[in-house]
């Protein structure tokens, strides 16, 4: 049962106007943003609307959205973190996984409301949805209330009270590093595996109920969003950028230095190694650790109280006399990272992007290979888009004809220098077999180079690989008009991956071209944690 613990409490009237003025201010970053119906903010909101009606169900009760939703006198009571009044809830059980791996439970605001909600609001039959870290479908589970937001509070986990039961699927014994319950880089390492792949299935399927609903009636049910596993469920991770405080002499603060905490008002977790990083990650951040602590000292007063973060990457390195390779940790200073995926090596400077799980690369490989085979005859181009450093361009390159030729482009100029670098590297011809271009692919299928190559669409693959905001309108229109046999769509942010198709959905729909969307299905690149790459197959219909 939830309790108010802090009795010297005073209330509402003692709240200066910056209360108000910071509930803006948080409450503006966390507003659901109605331009763009994928943000964080509005997931959440129509997750909390199922996490309701899922209640409603099994409380057999007819809660509505809006009795759920947070007087602003609550909100401003549980702002800051100095005064913040101590509520604990004993028991709550949680119905229902955000996307962000997160719990969702509810509690009764009779329970602890009403000293910080003004004179007449009726708190009866209200309740507060909690969002609750590290908690799982199944718990019962003991927490303490932190922020509140208009239609849920933050929420702590202080104890899961059903923890070795069979009511939860949670095995904690699992668990492989001690600072799991603190950190936020991974959520699930008390599942099973298999529970993980199928919490990450359920992500794909809500993103496609949410923003795609048509699609589920038309695809085999059975085997949509099935997530293909990991080789390696730890010790797979090759970029990991720690952070720390520069330390305050004379506040006296201690020096940590890792990832953020799972809650959000405390410092960051520090972290002496992290066990879904490369071995040689970890080995170099026992290194930095060291060398940030000695260092740390002699930092000037005006970089007191400044985070910094530290770029850590695995790749490769070539013994010059042997010509082996061992793997190796390289930072922000180092010139240039290599990669080998297969029988390509690829070249890129530290802070561009690169995949960051090579273990999982090769079967994505093998999926899109297997997909291009099913028509192999009629393709004679790959059109590359977000290309990065040309990692899908290059590694796909012998699945089309020698006579044809890959196009890629990216919006980084950097990044596309190193991957008309890595075409050569590979021994492909440039700009003959293989041709990157620095610009955006929202206007890339009127870019006069891509014009100028003579690229049809009907003997076209296109891959699509954007960062987690996804593709845009106009990138889509101009790839019904463009009008490729196959595409590929390989998304970090199935919600938006989701949108996106829907979109061009409707955009077919408005013409007479017809693409079916043949298959989609998740990638675990991010093993113990809530993240899901999706690959989508849409083929032109004859
Ligand atoms: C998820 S990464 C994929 C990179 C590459 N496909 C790979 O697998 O390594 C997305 C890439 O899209 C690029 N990007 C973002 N917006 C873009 C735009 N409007 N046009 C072209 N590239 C863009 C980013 O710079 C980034 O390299």
């Amino acid at each position: 049962m939830p309790t108010a613990k802090n009795e010297q409490y005073q209330g509402p009237e003692r709240r200066e106007r910056s209360v108000l003025k910071k509930l803006k201010k948080v409450n503006k970053k966390k507003k659901r943003d109605t331009d763009d119906h994928t943000s964080r903010a509005n997931i959440l909101f129509l997750e909390l609307e199922e996490a309701l009606s899922t209640f409603n169900s099994v409380k057999n009760t007819n809660v509505l959205i809006n009795d759920i939703q947070n007087p602003t006198e609550l909100m401003g009571n549980f702002m800051f973190t100095r005064d913040r009044p101590t509520i604990i809830a004993d028991s709550v059980d949680i119905l229902y996984q955000t996307s962000e791996g997160d719990g969702i439970g509810f509690v009764p605001k009779s329970m602890y409301a009403s000293p910080f909600v003004e004179e007449g609001d009726d708190i009866f039959n209200k309740f507060t949805a909690v969002v609750v870290p590290k908690t799982i479908v199944g718990d019962k589970v003991k927490i303490k209330l932190n922020m509140h937001h208009q239609f849920y509070s933050e929420a702590v986990l202080l104890q899961v009270l059903n923890s070795n039961s069979r009511s939860t699927p949670r095995k904690d014994t699992l668990v492989v590093c001690q600072k799991f319950e603190e950190c936020s880089g991974c959520q699930f390492q008390m599942l099973s595996y298999d529970k993980q792949l199928q919490l990450k299935r359920d992500t794909i399927v809500k993103a496609y109920r949410f923003f795609y609903p048509e699609l589920l009636g038309e695809l085999d049910q059975s085997e949509f969003g099935k997530v293909i596993g990991c080789e390696n469920q730890y010790a797979y991770r090759t970029k990991l950028t720690p952070h720390y405080k520069v330390p305050r002499v004379i506040k006296n603060e201690t020096l940590s230095i890792g990832l953020n905490h799972v809650n959000p008002t405390m410092q960051v977790v520090d972290l002496e190694s992290c066990a879904i990083a490369t071995p040689s990650i970890n080995r170099a951040l026992t290194i930095t650790r060291k060398k940030i602590k000695e260092e740390v000292k002699n930092e000037p007063l005006e970089a007191q109280g400044r985070q910094r973060t530290i770029l850590l990457r695995d790749g490769l390195r070539m013994n010059k006399e042997t010509g082996e390779h061992t793997r190796a940790c390289y930072g922000e200073s180092s010139k240039v990272m290599t990669e080998k995926v297969e029988d390509f090596v690829f070249q890129f400077d530290p802070s561009s992007f690169f995949q960051n799980n090579n273990s999982i690369l090769i079967p994505v490989l093998e999926y899109i290979k297997y997909h291009i085979g099913l028509g192999a005859k009629s393709y004679k181009y790959l059109v590359d888009t977000y290309c990065g450093v040309g990692f899908f361009g290059i590694s796909l390159s012998k699945s089309i004809p020698k006579e044809g030729k890959v196009f890629g482009i990216e919006l980084s100029e950097r990044s596309i220098n190193f991957a008309t670098h890595n075409a050569m590297l590979n021994g492909l011809e440039v700009p003959k077999r293989m041709q990157f271009i620095s610009g955006s692919a929202d206007s890339m299928f009127k870019n006069e180079e891509f014009l100028n190559s003579g690229i049809k669409g009907k003997e076209s693959i296109v891959i699509m690989d954007p960062s987690r905001k996804g593709s845009t309108e106009s990138f889509m229109r101009q790839l019904l008009e463009f009008k490729p046999k196959l595409i590929i769509y390989v998304s970090c942010n199935v919600f938006t991956q989701a949108r996106d198709l829907s979109l061009f959905n409707k955009l077919q729909e408005e013409g007479s071209i017809s693409y079916r969307v043949r298959d989609v299905v998740g990638f675990d690149f991010f093993p113990q944690t809530k993240h899901v790459e999706t690959v989508a197959v849409l083929e032109l219909l004859d």
